[in-house]
């Protein structure tokens, strides 16, 4: 039985980072992944990387002469090209390392010290003296009658491998997931309708925000349908019909392919927990302290897996969790991370990092705010994207920034100079006489900041 300083279980993110820093300390290493198609994890192969890559290609569809479906089909290729080159890129930035061994097959605990591999035809135990698992999460299926025996229904890692464009999508989940392919597909030309239970459309947002997204789709053609549940599905003509209670009514509605987008659930179906110590909360996430530590004293568990919110760059931050215990001080931990930022990939693209003002509000926080459109952004006029609204929050008293929603072209890029300035505790005037260069985006700060005086 072969044995190993640190078993990692999952290519993800944290994992895979850490596997490299195991290494390069000279300790011997082996990666367990299930699958040769998820070298590198989520992320590169069915998620961030080919949903952005279609994303971007499908707000260039208005430059191309090719009918939709020439067009989409070549963005798939496209996409699946870059996520082949990143999984080769992956597997071999450990696999040619010469203490990590990679192992293609499933893992599972036999018992707090022990792993067993499953390939196709043989099976393998091994020993450790750390364990780390980075196993990710895949989407809930929700329950509705008829879904098994429909065909033409997808997740979001089924969509991104047809082909064939739908004429009508139909998106179960008005989240991240949702509301991107909403978009993208939107782009391409298919004709798409959201049905979501929450009552309000982006509940968790602020109303203006909220409303001017929602414009945005309706000028993009997308139907929104909220505070609505399918209640069943069944196939019809090539494509699916699909009924589905609103308040008190019964609707119906048919779509060339149904998409799958509530929600994700930690992986850990079959990885033999009940072997070990480790405990689950009630939604299967793994149970871990403020440093990632399971119930096993050295089993860490990294990711999405352990219930925390589910971003490659918090996977990325759990890694570095992790390494300030087995390299550094062992004084960084969850409770340490403030003001995680996000992005949806809308068009454009939404962001947002602290505290918006619904929240302030319910919390009975005291602020001041600022509102600008995006309209009024000189380099917004030259790339012509001039739809959006940019808002931040202030604490009165410090003037320290509490919060900013960018719903603005390239405020992916932007919201990370506002969190800097934010984990910096520096004052609002800060950004509002930074000087930015110019024509940019970014720019726009100086006039969001400004207009608190
Ligand atoms: C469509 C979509 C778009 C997204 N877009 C973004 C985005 O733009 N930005 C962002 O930050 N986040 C995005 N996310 C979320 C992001 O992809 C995840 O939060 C992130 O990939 C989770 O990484 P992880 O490190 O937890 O593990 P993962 O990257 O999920 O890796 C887990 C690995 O473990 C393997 N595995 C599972 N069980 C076993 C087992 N028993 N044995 C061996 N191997 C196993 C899996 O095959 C997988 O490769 C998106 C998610 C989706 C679905
Ligand atoms: N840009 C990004 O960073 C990005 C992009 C995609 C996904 N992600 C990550 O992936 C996770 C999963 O995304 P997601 O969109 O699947 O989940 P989500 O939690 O973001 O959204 C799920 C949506 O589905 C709705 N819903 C739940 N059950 C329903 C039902 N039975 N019928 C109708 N609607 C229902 C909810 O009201 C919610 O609006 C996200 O939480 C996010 O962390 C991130």
């Amino acid at each position: 039985m072969e044995h190993f300083d640190a078993i990692i279980i999952g290519f993800g993110k944290g994992g895979k980072t850490l596997a490299s820093s195991l290494a390069k300390a000279g300790k011997r290493v082996a990666m367990l992944e299930q699958s040769s198609k998820m070298y590198g994890g989520t992320c590169i192969n069915i998620a961030c990387i080919p949903t952005k890559s279609l994303v971007f290609q499908s707000q260039d569809r208005y430059k191309s002469t090719e009918s939709n479906e020439d067009y989409y089909q070549e963005s798939i290729q496209e996409k699946d090209q870059l996520t082949s080159t990143l999984r080769d890129k992956n597997f071999h930035m450990l696999d040619d390392q010469e203490t990590v061994m990679v192992y293609t097959a499933k893992a599972t605990f036999i018992d707090n010290n022990k792993i067993q591999l499953n390939a196709d035809t043989e099976s393998l135990e091994l020993t450790a003296d750390t364990f780390f698992i980075n196993t990710g999460s895949s989407p809930i299926i929700p329950p509705i009658d008829g879904l098994e025996e429909t065909d033409y229904v997808y997740t979001s890692t089924t969509l991104q491998k047809r082909n064939e464009l739908p004429e009508k999508l139909i998106i179960v989940g008005g989240g991240y997931i949702g509301l991107e392919f909403a978009s993208m597909y939107a782009n391409f030309g298919s004709e798409v309708t959201v049905i979501d239970s929450s009552k309000e459309f982006l509940s968790n947002d602020d109303r203006d925000i909220a409303t001017e997204v929602q414009k945005i789709f309706e000028e993009k053609g997308i139907t929104i349908q909220l505070d609505s549940r399918v209640q069943s599905v069944k196939n019809k003509d090539s494509g699916v019909a699909v009924t589905y209670q609103t308040g008190d009514t019964t609707e119906e509605t048919y779509g060339c392919a149904l998409l799958l987008a509530t929600g994700r659930k930690p992986n850990t179906e079959g990885l033999g927990l009940d072997n070990t110590s480790i405990q689950q909360d009630e939604k299967g996430a793994i149970l871990v302290d403020d440093y990632l530590k399971t119930d096993v004293d050295h089993i860490w568990a990294l990711g999405d897996v352990n219930g925390g919110p589910q971003f490659t760059y918090i996977s990325l931050d759990d890694f570095r969790i992790v390494r300030d215990q087995l390299f550094g001080k062992g004084t960084y931990s969850k409770k340490e991370r403030k003001n995680v930022p996000y992005s949806v990939f809308i068009e454009p693209v939404l962001s947002h990092v602290g505290l918006n003002e619904k929240t302030a509000k319910e919390k009975g926080i005291d602020y001041k705010l600022a509102s600008i459109p995006a309209a009024g952004i000189p380099y917004a006029r030259i790339i012509k994207q001039t739809d959006g609204l940019l808002k931040a929050l202030v604490d009165p008293e410090t003037d320290e920034i509490l919060g900013c929603t960018l719903f603005c072209a390239d405020s992916s890029e932007m919201i990370n100079t506002v969190r800097i300035a934010m984990e910096a505790k520096l004052p609002y005037s800060r950004l509002k006489d930074n000087i930015f260069t110019h024509p940019s985006m970014s720019e726009a700060l100086n006039d969001l900041f400004s207009s608190f005086d």
